[in-house]
């Protein structure tokens, strides 16, 4: 008798919904990619499709600062998501967008953009939309995932870390002067961080029945098994309860 074996890394769950929820540098995007591949999942990044809408604000000569234009033009880009977690990919308007939604112009910006509601309500149905779709299951990660996105999310992570910890990862990834000026780092950080948990519309925050993991002391690969783990788990909750 033949027996056919899935020879996936891990256990695929079945259509496991995972939210990925922190502030900037905790080590999101790096750890639902890593976890999203090792377990056959798709992988969504909701802070590039804010990061894709701003980049179009900016682009076309909206002002971001003004709330009432920005939700006026809330509706036009198409932006497209690909959600294999080892090449994700961006494009708005058919355009890449990967390599432009990461500049410093954008970054300073994509707070004012996604404070507007009628963003919000935008990019939230197209993420809902595309979590619904996964047939494999998916990780999403960004802000309010698990909070208003993805409420009955199969699991639910809130990373953390110390600013000093964030600072130095994400001054890592910067080059010439803005890699050693780690205060000033530090500063737009903190206060993108104050912007994101401040806003009244779904602001960054962790879901009352979310896993919190403070990542400061682990390396990537302990927070990948950590939150492997923590989705195997729940995958067998879901499927008992199915
Ligand atoms: N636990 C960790 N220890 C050290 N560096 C990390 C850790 N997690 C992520 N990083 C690095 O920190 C940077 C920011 O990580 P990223 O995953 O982009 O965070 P986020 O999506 O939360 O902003 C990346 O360069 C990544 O390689
Ligand atoms: N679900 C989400 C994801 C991102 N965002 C916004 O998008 C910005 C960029 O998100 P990001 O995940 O690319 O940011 P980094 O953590 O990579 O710096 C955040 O600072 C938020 O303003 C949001 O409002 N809600």
């Amino acid at each position: 008798m033949f027996v056919t074996v899935e020879t996936a890394a891990r256990t695929a769950p079945a259509a496991v919904i995972v939210a990925i929820d922190g502030p900037s540098g905790t080590g999101k995007s790096s750890t639902s990619k890593a976890v999203a591949a090792q377990l056959g999942l798709q992988y969504l990044d909701t802070g590039a499709q804010y990061r894709a809408i701003t980049w179009w604000m900016l682009n076309n000569g909206i002002d971001v600062h003004d709330a009432e234009a920005v939700a006026a033009a809330a509706d036009k880009p198409a932006i497209i998501s690909g959600t294999d977690p080892r090449t994700p990919t961006i494009t708005v308007d058919g355009a890449d967008a990967s390599g432009p939604i990461r500049t410093q112009q954008v970054t300073s910006a994509v707070s004012a953009v996604s404070a507007v509601p009628e963003v919000r309500a935008r990019l939230t149905e197209l993420q809902r939309t595309i979590a619904r779709s996964a047939e494999r299951g998916v990780v999403v990660e960004g802000r309010d995932i698990g909070t208003t996105v993805l409420p009955d999310a199969d699991l639910k992570v809130f990373l953390t870390a110390s600013a000093e910890a964030r600072a130095a990862r994400r001054s890592g990834e910067l080059t010439g002067k803005e890699a050693t000026d780690l205060a000033a780092t530090r500063e737009a950080l903190v206060k993108r961080d104050a912007a994101d948990s401040g806003r009244k519309t779904s602001p960054l925050a962790k879901a009352a029945d979310a896993d919190e993991v403070d990542t400061t002391e682990l390396t990537l690969e302990q927070v990948v098994e950590c939150v492997v783990t923590l989705v195997e788990k729940a995958a067998r909750r879901a499927g008992q309860t199915a």
